[in-house]
C-alpha cells in the first residue's frame, strides 16, 4: 500500500531498524524491490532520481506509484536529490508521497529557506520530505579535523536546521559518498559524530552512499568483461552500527546496478546467439532482486511490514 516516508521511517527510527531506499530507472528494477519486499515482509521506499524521472518519464512514474498503491506492504514513492522546487512539484504532481529537496551544497540559511519552502508545499498535500545537511564526501581518515568539519554534518546547525524547516527526516553527511568508490580500503565513517547528531535531532535519519559494493559482486562483474576499478563500499558492520544510532533509511543504488549490469554481461556473454531481452533482463532482475533481499535483512527490516 502507497504510504508517506515518514509513516515508514518514524516507526524505523523508533524501532531501531532501517529501511531500504532502493532506486528504480525501470520496470525490471521496480519489480524485483517489491517482490522482495513483499517476499520479506518488509516496508520498502522506491527512490526516483530527476535522472530517472528524465529517462523513464510517465512510464516509469505511472508504473511505480501503480504497482506501490497494489503493493502488499507499506511502500514510499520518493523523489531522490530533488534539486529544485520545481522539480519536487513536479514529483508531487505524479503523486509521490516522498520528496527530497538536496539543498547541502548551498550555505546554511539558503538550504532553510529552499526547505521551509518545499516542506510547506509538500506537506500541504500530505507528503513529507527528506532534507540534507552537510556535504556527501568520502573522508580519509587522515583528512584535518577543520577540513572534516566543513564537510560533514554538524550536529548543533542539523538540530537548528530542523526546528527551523520543518523537514521531516534528515540525510546527514558522516563520511559515505555516492558511487563504487567509496574510499581506500574500509571507509571511515564518523559514528560518534552520527550519535551527537541523533541525540539532537529526533527525527528519522538518512545515510545516502551506503552500498556495500561487496568484493564478490566486483568479481563476477569483472569476469563477466565489466571494468571497474578498486571499487570498495560501506562494510555492513558500519551499517548495523548506524542503524543502532538512529539511521532510519538507507540508500543502495550502486549495488543494484552492479548486479543488474553483471547479469546482462554474463547472460549475452554465454549465449552469443541470444536477442530476447527477455532472456538476459530476467536474470538481470532476479539478481537484483537478491541483492535487495540481503539488504533488507542486514537493515532489519524484514517482517517489519
Ligand atoms: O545515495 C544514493 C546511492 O548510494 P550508492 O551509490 O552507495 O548506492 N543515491 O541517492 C542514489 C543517487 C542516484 O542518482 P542518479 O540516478 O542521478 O545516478
Ligand atoms: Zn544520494
Amino acid at each position: 500500500m502507497l504510504v508517506t516516508g515518514l509513516e515508514i521511517l518514524r516507526k524505523a527510527r523508533a524501532e531501531g531498524y532501517g529501511v531500504g531506499a532502493f532506486n528504480t530507472n525501470n520496470m525490471e528494477f521496480t519489480q524485483a524491490i517489491l517482490e522482495a519486499a513483499e517476499e520479506m515482509k518488509s516496508p520498502v521506499i522506491l527512490a526516483l532520481s530527476e535522472g530517472a524521472m528524465k529517462y523513464g518519464g510517465r512510464a516509469l512514474t505511472r508504473m511505480v506509484v501503480a504497482l506501490a498503491q497494489e503493493a502488499r506492504v507499506p511502500v514510499a514513492v520518493h523523489l531522490d536529490h530533488g534539486s529544485s522546487y520545481e522539480s519536487v512539484l513536479k514529483a508531487l504532481r505524479e503523486g509521490f508521497t516522498s520528496v527530497m529537496i538536496d539543498k547541502s551544497h548551498e550555505d546554511f540559511e539558503t538550504n532553510v529557506r529552499e526547505t521551509k519552502r518545499v516542506v510547506e508545499a509538500a506537506h500541504a498535500v500530505g507528503v513529507t520530505v527528506e532534507a540534507e545537511l552537510g556535504r556527501l564526501a568520502g573522508i580519509e581518515e587522515h583528512v584535518a579535523v577543520d577540513e572534516k568539519d566543513a564537510l560533514l554534518t554538524n550536529p548543533e546547525e542539523a538540530r537548528i536546521f530542523m526546528e527551523r524547516t520543518g523537514a521531516d527526516y534528515l540525510a546527514v553527511a558522516i563520511g559515505t559518498s555516492h558511487g563504487a568508490y567509496k574510499g581506500k580500503g574500509r571507509p571511515f565513517i564518523d559514528h560518534p559524530r552520527l550519535a551527537r547528531i541523533a541525540k539532537l535531532v529526533p527525527a528519522p535519519l538518512v545515510l545516502h552512499g551506503a552500498s556495500a559494493v561487496p568484493q564478490e559482486l566486483v568479481e563476477r562483474f569483472r569476469a563477466a568483461g565489466g571494468e571497474i576499478g578498486e571499487a570498495s563500499g560501506i562494510h555492513p558492520e558500519d551499517i548495523k552500527k548506524a542503524i543502532s544510532l538512529g539511521i532510519a533509511k538507507i540508500n543502495t543504488d550502486t549495488d543494484l546496478r552492479l548486479a543488474f549490469t553483471a547479469l546482462v554481461r554474463e547472460t549475452l556473454g554465454k549465449n552469443p546467439k541470444e536477442f530476447d531481452p527477455r532472456k538476459y533482463l530476467g536474470p538481470a532482475r532476479e539478481a537484483v532482486k537478491e541483492v535487495v533481499k540481503s539488504r533488507m535483512e542486514l537493515f532489519g527490516s524484514v517482517g517489519r511490514a
